[in-house]
This record gives C-alpha cells, sequence and structure tokens, in this order.
C-alpha cells in the first residue's frame, strides 16, 4: 500500500523527477521525461507495480526527514535501536542519462540495511529481465534499460522478480547506489560520481535559490515552493508540468483521477507571473520561449496545454491493471482537455506576457505578433460559451471567469499598444471588445439580488474564479460587487475553513460524479482577496492555516480534505504553490503591480 499522498517528497533533474515516502520507498519514478511511462508506479497500485526502498531492516516510517538547506536534497534520517542512518536521495543535474542516486550513510551505531528494487516498466505492467555486468545489476524490456550499482559493492541477489540488498552500515561508513536509465539499444551508460554529484547537486541548488528576491516574513516556504516550481521545469525546453503525477485522486475512491504532467498554458502562465515577481528572470523566458514556439501557428489550433517540448497530441487513455491511488480508479494517462476551447487562457498569456514586458524580461521580436494574432482569434470568439478554466467535462457554458480573462486580454493588449503606440494593432476594436466584455458581465453574470458574481450566465451557482476578479483589474478591490463576491464564495463554497471550486450537487456543471476537496488555490485565492478589500486580519489568518496544511518537507497537493484532514490531488500541484507563493507576496506588500 502507498503512504498518504503528504507522506512523499520529491526529487528531480529538471527533466523528471521521484517521490520517497517517509518509509523510505520510491514509489512513482517516470523514466527519462515526467511524462515518459513509470518504471516505479506503486503509487497508483501495490509494491507489484514497480518501488525501490532502501532503508532499515523491519524499519516503518523515518524519525524525521529535510530538504538539506535550499535545495531539492532530501535527507531521510531513521533512530533504530542499534543506531541511527541517513539515506540522502537526489537526482544529479543530466548529462545524458537520468541518475537517481542513494547515499547510506552511517551516523552512530551499527544498523542492518534492506534494499528492494523492483523494476516494472510500462506503468508497473513489463517485468523486466535482470542480468549482471560490470558490477551492475541490468534491467533490460523494450526501449527501457535501468543499470543499478552500488560503492562498496553490497550484497545483492534476485528472488522473485526483485533485487535485494543486504548491507549493514557502521558510524562513519557509507554506501552510494546509483540507478541509471539507458536505452536498452545503446552501450552502457556513463558512471557518474555519487559524491562529486551530491556536491554539485547541492552547489546548484543553493545557487539557484540565492537569487530569489522575496525577503519576507515566510522566506522559507516561499523558497521552498519556488524550488518546487523549478523542479517541476522540464529544462530542455522550458516547459513548466502542472505536476508530477497523474491520477492521485481529487476524492478516494472517486474517478476524478487526471493526469497532469503536462504544460497548461494556465498553470505555466501563472507560474512564469510568480518566477519574474520573484527575481527569476531566466525561467520566465526560458518559460516565453517555450510558449511562442508551442502556440506558434495559426491561433484557432491554440490547445489549453501541449506536452513537454510543445506536443500537441496527448490522447486520454486508461490503465487498467493499475487499481490506482488506495482503489481510485480510473487511472488516466494522456489528459482529453487537451482539446477544450479554454477562453481564459487567452488572458492568461496575455497578461502574463504583459507582465513579463513591464518587469525587464527581454522582448522577443515576433512576440508582438503571436499576441497580435491571439487578440484578433479571440475577438472572434469571446462570445462562444466554452468548458472554462475548472476543464469542465459537462456543457459549455458562457464562465464569467473565461469571460473576465478575455477582457483582461483586450485591456493588456490595450495598454501595450498605449504604451507603445508604434506597434501594430487595432486599439479602437480591442477596446470596443473589452468595453463589450465588461458590459456583459456584469449584465449577465452577476446576481443583483445575492450581490454575487455567479458561475456562468443565468446560473445560481459560485465559483472561487470569480474572487479572482479584483487582481485582474476588472473591477476594484472596493467595489461593492467584489466585496459580495468574497462574501458569498466564502459563505457558499466553504469547505472546512477552505474553499470548493464550485458548488458540487447534483446539478454540478462539471459532469462527473462523485465530490471533491477544498481546493488550495482557490482558498489563497480568498485569501488574497480578504486582504485586498482590506479584512487583512483574517486573510492573514486564513494564508497561516493553508500553510499548515502542508507537508513536513512544505508540499503541497491540489487540494485537502478537511474531514479527513489530508491531502487530495496531485502532487506537488504546481497551483497550489503558486498560489502559496503569491499569497505570501501579497501579504508581505511585495505584490505585482498590473
Ligand atoms: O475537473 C476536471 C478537470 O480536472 C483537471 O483540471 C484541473 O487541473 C488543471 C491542471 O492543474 C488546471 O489547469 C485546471 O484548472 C483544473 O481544473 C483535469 O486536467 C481535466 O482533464 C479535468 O477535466
Amino acid at each position: 500500500m502507498p503512504g498518504l499522498i503528504e507522506d512523499y517528497a520529491i526529487i528531480g533533474d529538471l527533466q523528471t523527477a521521484a517521490l520517497v515516502g517517509k518509509n523510505g520507498s520510491m514509489d512513482w519514478l517516470c523514466l527519462p521525461r515526467f511524462d515518459s511511462s513509470a518504471c516505479f508506479s506503486a503509487l497508483l497500485g501495490d509494491q507489484d507495480n514497480g518501488h525501490w526502498l532502501l532503508a532499515p531492516v523491519g524499519a516503518a516510517d523515518c524519525t524525521n526527514r529535510a530538504y538539506r538547506g535550499d535545495t531539492l536534497v532530501l535527507d531521510t534520517f531513521w533512530e533504530t535501536p542499534s543506531g541511527t542512518v541517513k539515506v540522502t536521495d537526489f537526482m544529479p543535474q543530466r548529462d545524458k542519462a537520468p541518475d537517481v542516486v542513494r547515499i547510506v550513510e552511517g551516523i552512530s551505531g551499527r544498523v542492518a540495511m534492506s534494499g528492494e528494487l523492483r523494476l516494472r516498466f510500462d506503468y508497473g505492467s513489463i517485468v523486466p529481465w535482470m542480468r549482471r555486468t560490470d558490477g551492475h545489476r541490468v534491467a533490460v524490456a523494450g526501449p527501457d534499460s535501468v543499470w543499478l550499482r552500488s560503492e562498496p559493492e553490497v550484497r545483492m541477489y534476485g528472488k522473485d522478480f526483485c533485487t535485494y540488498a543486504d548491507f549493514t552500515v557502521a558510524a562513519g561508513e557509507r554506501v552510494a547506489f546509483v540507478l541509471t536509465w539507458h536505452p536498452s539499444h545503446e552501450k552502457q551508460p556513463q558512471r557518474v560520481d555519487p559524491y562529486k554529484s551530491l556536491k554539485h547537486s547541492l552547489e546548484d541548488w543553493t545557487k539557484w535559490a540565492s537569487q530569489c528576491r522575496y525577503e519576507g516574513p515566510w522566506r522559507d516556504a516561499v523558497l521552498r515552493s519556488l524550488i518546487t516550481l523549478k523542479a517541476l521545469t522540464y529544462a530542455p525546453s522550458g516547459g513548466i508540468v502542472a505536476a508530477a503525477t497523474t491520477s492521485l485522486p481529487e476524492e478516494i475512491q472517486g474517478v476524478r483521477n487526471w493526469d497532469y504532467r503536462y504544460c497548461w498554458l494556465r498553470d505555466a502562465t501563472l507560474t512564469l507571473n510568480v518566477l519574474v515577481s520573484t527575481g527569476f528572470l531566466k525561467e520566465a523566458g526560458e518559460w516565453r520561449d517555450w510558449l511562442l514556439r508551442a502556440v506558434a501557428g495559426d491561433p484557432a489550433d491554440l490547445q489549453i496545454m501541449y506536452g513537454l517540448t510543445g506536443e500537441r497530441r496527448l490522447p486520454e487513455f486508461e490503465v487498467p491493471w493499475l487499481a490506482g491511488y488506495e482503489g481510485s480508479s480510473p487511472v488516466r494517462v494522456g489528459n482529453a482537455a487537451v482539446q477544450q476551447l479554454q477562453l481564459d487562457v487567452y488572458g492568461e498569456v496575455l497578461d502574463s506576457l504583459y507582465l513579463g514586458h513591464e518587469s525587464g524580461l527581454a522582448e522577443k521580436r515576433h512576440a508582438w505578433n503571436v499576441q497580435r494574432s491571439l487578440m484578433d482569434f479571440l475577438e472572434s470568439k469571446w462570445r462562444e460559451p466554452d468548458e472554462g478554466l475548472w476543464e469542465v467535462r459537462g456543457p459549455r457554458r458562457h464562465f464569467v471567469h473565461s469571460k473576465v480573462m478575455a477582457w483582461v486580454a483586450a485591456d493588456r493588449a490595450v495598454r501595450t499598444l498605449e504604451r507603445q503606440p508604434h506597434r501594430k494593432g487595432d486599439p479602437a476594436s480591442w477596446r470596443a471588445m473589452r468595453e463589450d466584455v465588461h458590459r456583459e458581465v456584469c449584465d449577465k453574470g452577476f446576481d443583483t439580488e445575492r450581490n454575487t458574481f455567479t458561475q456562468f450566465y443565468g446560473s445560481q451557482e459560485l465559483d472561487a474564479a470569480t474572487l479572482l476578479i479584483p487582481q485582474t483589474g476588472f473591477l476594484p478591490p472596493s467595489d461593492p460587487r467584489v466585496v459580495g463576491t468574497v462574501d458569498a464564495v466564502r459563505r457558499e463554497l466553504d469547505h472546512g475553513g477552505f474553499v470548493r471550486r464550485y458548488t458540487l450537487d447534483d446539478s454540478t456543471v462539471d459532469g462527473l460524479p462523485g465530490g471533491e476537496g477544498a481546493f488550495l488555490a482557490c482558498s489563497f485565492w480568498l485569501a488574497d482577496a480578504l486582504h485586498s478589500t482590506g479584512r487583512k486580519g483574517e486573510a492573514r489568518e486564513l494564508f497561516e492555516r493553508l500553510l499548515s496544511l502542508r507537508n513536513d518537507v512544505g508540499l503541497l497537493a491540489e487540494e485537502w480534505d478537511p474531514l479527513a484532514g489530508r491531502q487530495l490531488g496531485n502532487f506537488p500541484q504546481a497551483f497550489s504553490h503558486i498560489g502559496l507563493v503569491n499569497t505570501a507576496l501579497a501579504l508581505s506588500g511585495a505584490g505585482t503591480a498590473r
């Protein structure tokens, strides 16, 4: 059985990531990329679907663990009756092949350790052939090969399609394991030196983190979220994945299990804004370049998400041989939302490029041409219903948030032309569109009786995305309609002191059975909205409660189950960490002015 979602910590090499449990078991790892098939899928099934345990013999959860300083190098400690041992897990920055390094170090006494490596390629379905070569144990099946060695060599043996390692470490002794993925048709991968790699990883992460400009009261939490966002970046292209996992459920035993190992324009532009606001202009520039490449072509073909290097086909299918996290099935790979119309994305992209420009991000020559063609397309589309930012699988609607973001797109395009009148564009027409959208939203998307914006035109339902209205500039925070909306969302979408995305009842718009937890990003948005509407104490109190939901190493999934008191959904999730950083900035008075 996998652990609780919050039992996991992430390590990664900016091309893929692994999740390691408190019990020392690596239960999720996709190789060679975030979106490749997993060779460890115990997270979505059981040990037979692949995992790598390294822990004291007979031990359960560790005594404590922490990332070392401002890095993604994880130290896990077990205090046992015979002594204390530390396992240091990390993935070195990639040369050619991805490596996972696990260094076992005796701290005191003598500790008997046990290793269990069950490699199962293709999401737990393929048991590879194992052989010994040149001091390695090598697993091969189809295109994949995985090489394992230890320094010094320890006793390893195979039994029941599992590789076991038995050894003892005394105080001051170290045993390093290096696991390397390699295309099976190529020759032996180059060896990495585990100790040199550790030194480089520590230096690289520390140097990267030192660029952070945020110095406010929540610096540790902010930095951990930024490191996590960086860990979700696919360095070769600059793409940013929404989370490291697929199918961690939004409801235990429910069907709301989705694959987040792709680049959403929405999630990634919001990540970009956070990076720009905290001083990481290099990553912001790389993502902007990824974006311009990904969306190049006919604006009618713009997708709401792409693969790591801009791939357009992400077909969704079910993986029936995996039982799902705590029985939550189906497990899905790919994401059918790729074909949806989500009008908000145009607003997010234009806002983010505008913000990047205002923050001093070097201009790209053809960036404005892309923005212009997106605007031309949006002008012809904004009156249509869409699936909205929540990617509903029910009928299309006139979602208020989508229209507000269409207003944002027009607003940022107009403002860019006002500042740079030499650029080509149609300011009169975009201004007219901006006014039309504003009028229509206030007319059709506002419930005058309840004094609140609604989820979609003509509905009685509420949507936490309307909390973003004051942030976008659509209406000022002091507007009574904004204040009314904040009150209504807080009252009607409350879930155990946090916030649901929208009402979940029989008439739910999303077309899906079952329920879900409180949505963490929305809960951060409520804190932002309370702060901007002058309720600073309440904003801070909510923010502190949200911080307390992070796991022991500062990580957040997508949702929180207030009844069970546990995290839900894909993990770690960019959206939640973006929310954390934005709220910390806003509450510290360091937010970004648009
Ligand atoms: O609720 C159904 C939808 O759930 C997923 O979408 C959510 O995750 C996205 C990535 O973080 C985010 O951009 C979106 O706002 C969320 O609603 C899922 O990816 C969809 O396929 C599904 O329809």
